[in-house]
């Protein structure tokens, strides 16, 4: 996420960190060189300009705290005007309203709303425990409708159908009344997307605004189009009362600019980032984490939230006291990391938000075949659990046909065997306090060893 801008910013701010002094002429240079990251970034030129000179006039005759150098100062300055910049605190939806909760969401064709609606319904399903009906109102494109179905089945939220001969603002009275109903806390509402803004889409969206007043009117926008989001958000806010947006593919997306205008430019605030095309793939926006993360510095409280979230912490505390007490690292504790891993997104959004390790996600995940994650647990599962406790009980052939994802294959288990008995090792050697501590804090969502790549590397090659 953003590795070009990160890159090219923390490269000159790196320029300011022998200096002694903040000077006009030495502000100056770094700034140029800011300038042009964020230009190259497609970031608006006038976020860049106001950015320039907020950052300017802060840092021009700054007094630089004795603690801090005058590169960490500059940095700081750097810092809080990207955070000003991006909204400065994170907004979360607003629901407070008698149920349900109407949330609305619009957008060009394939910026990601129906794709959104279902990752907005799981994350309101499992983080906010709300019952969530959904429904679209594309009549114009009916593998649109299937496709909500599809993902709501998938999240668990309650699918309202529609018809593509029924009328869009029908639909949405319909499906309003069911929630009631139904006692649904929220009602998503799918749009439909056109190629470009044109009069007969956005009066139908207005059509379809008034007859069901959404609490949330949320824009859905591709990072991909840099600056050029935060101008059709803006051709969009001025029909319609828009209350956020939603900035989708951000997991792709190396330069940042829409990330950096959206709220500059639209005045509205970024609510939830895109990071991937699947469900879960949605981090609602910390404007201060983003901050860090561009400049390199990762960010750890999301890290930490996320590991709070997914990690089964009486697991990880049971592992830790078995590790500590000398007990046996087996094949079970090896698919529960496994697991944890994978929900936590995987070995490149965890070092994606990690300090300093931006860079390396990307590699990792080219280098590090996932599904090969896939691959070792279904392994460990075409085990008995005797076997998986004790693995030496394997005797005579260790061909096991498993079946996951990519279809059903023979696998040889002694690849993974092997890996299994290097982590062992390396578990005993690491049984010390340092080993429970780091268990306990990182709940134990890393390959035991902490997260170092074991000898051989991680997964091996199945
Ligand atoms: N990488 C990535 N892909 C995404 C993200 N969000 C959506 N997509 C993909 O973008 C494509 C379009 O998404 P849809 O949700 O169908 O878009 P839409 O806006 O509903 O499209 P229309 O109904 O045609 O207007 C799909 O292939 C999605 O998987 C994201 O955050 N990251």
């Amino acid at each position: 996420m953003f590795e070009g801008l990160s890159q090219r910013l923390s490269a000159s701010l790196k320029a300011m960190a022998g200096k002694s002094r903040l000077t006009e002429d030495n502000i100056r240079d770094t700034l140029r060189e800011v300038r042009m990251a964020l230009l190259e970034a497609d970031v608006a030129l006038s976020v860049v300009k106001e950015f320039t000179e907020a950052v300017k006039q802060r840092a021009v005759g700054a007094e630089v705290a004795q603690s801090l150098t005058p590169g960490q100062a500059f940095l700081k300055v750097v810092q809080s005007e990207l955070e000003a910049t991006m909204g400065s605190t994170n907004e979360s939806l607003n629901l407070n309203t008698q149920p349900p909760a109407v949330v609305m969401v619009a957008g060009l064709q394939g910026a990601g709303k129906t794709t959104s609606v279902a990752k907005l319904a799981r994350h309101l399903i499992e983080r906010e425990k709300k019952k969530v009906t959904v429904v679209s109102a594309d009549v114009y494109r009916p593998a649109a409708i299937k496709q909500l179905e599809t993902l709501a089945n998938e999240v668990g939220a309650r699918f309202e159908p529609s018809e593509e001969h029924e009328q869009p603002v029908a639909i949405v009275q319909r499906a309003l009344a069911q929630a009631k109903i139904q006692f649904s806390d929220v009602l998503l509402v799918d749009t439909a997307g056109r190629l470009a803004i044109d009069e007969a889409m956005m009066s139908e969206i207005k059509a379809l605004h008034s007859a069901i007043n959404p609490i949330e009117t949320l824009f859905v926008v591709d990072a991909m189009t840099g600056q050029d989001a935060a101008n059709t958000a803006n051709a969009f806010g001025a029909a319609l009362p828009l209350t956020g947006v939603i900035l989708t593919k951000v997991d792709a997306d190396t330069r940042g600019g829409a990330a950096l205008s959206v709220r500059a430019i639209t005045g509205k605030p970024i609510k939830f980032l895109g990071v991937g095309e699947k469900t879960e793939a949605l981090d609602p926006f910390h404007p201060d984490r983003l901050a860090s993360r561009i400049l390199g510095m990762g960010d750890m409280l999301s890290l930490i939230e996320e590991a709070e979230r997914t990690v089964d912490k009486k697991k990880a505390q049971r592992l830790a006291n078995k590790v500590q007490k000398g007990g046996r690292f087996d094949l079970e504790d090896f698919r529960d990391q496994l697991h944890q891993m994978r929900n936590m997104g995987g070995i490149g959004s965890m070092l994606d938000k990690m300090p300093g390790m931006g860079g390396m996600a990307q590699m990792a995940e080219q280098k590090l075949d996932t599904k090969q994650f896939d691959r070792m647990e279904a392994m460990i599962n075409s085990m008995t659990p005797v076997e998986r406790r004790k693995p030496d009980l394997i005797v005579g052939s260790r061909k096991r046909r498993i079946t996951n994802g990519s279809g059903t294959q023979v696998q040889d288990l002694n690849r993974l065997l092997k890996q299994h008995k290097q982590m062992q090792k390396m578990m005993k050697k690491m049984k010390g306090g340092g080993m429970k501590k780091m268990m306990r804090g990182l709940g134990g969502m890393m390959p035991p060893g902490g997260g170092g790549l074991p000898p051989g590397g991680f997964p091996p090659k199945m």
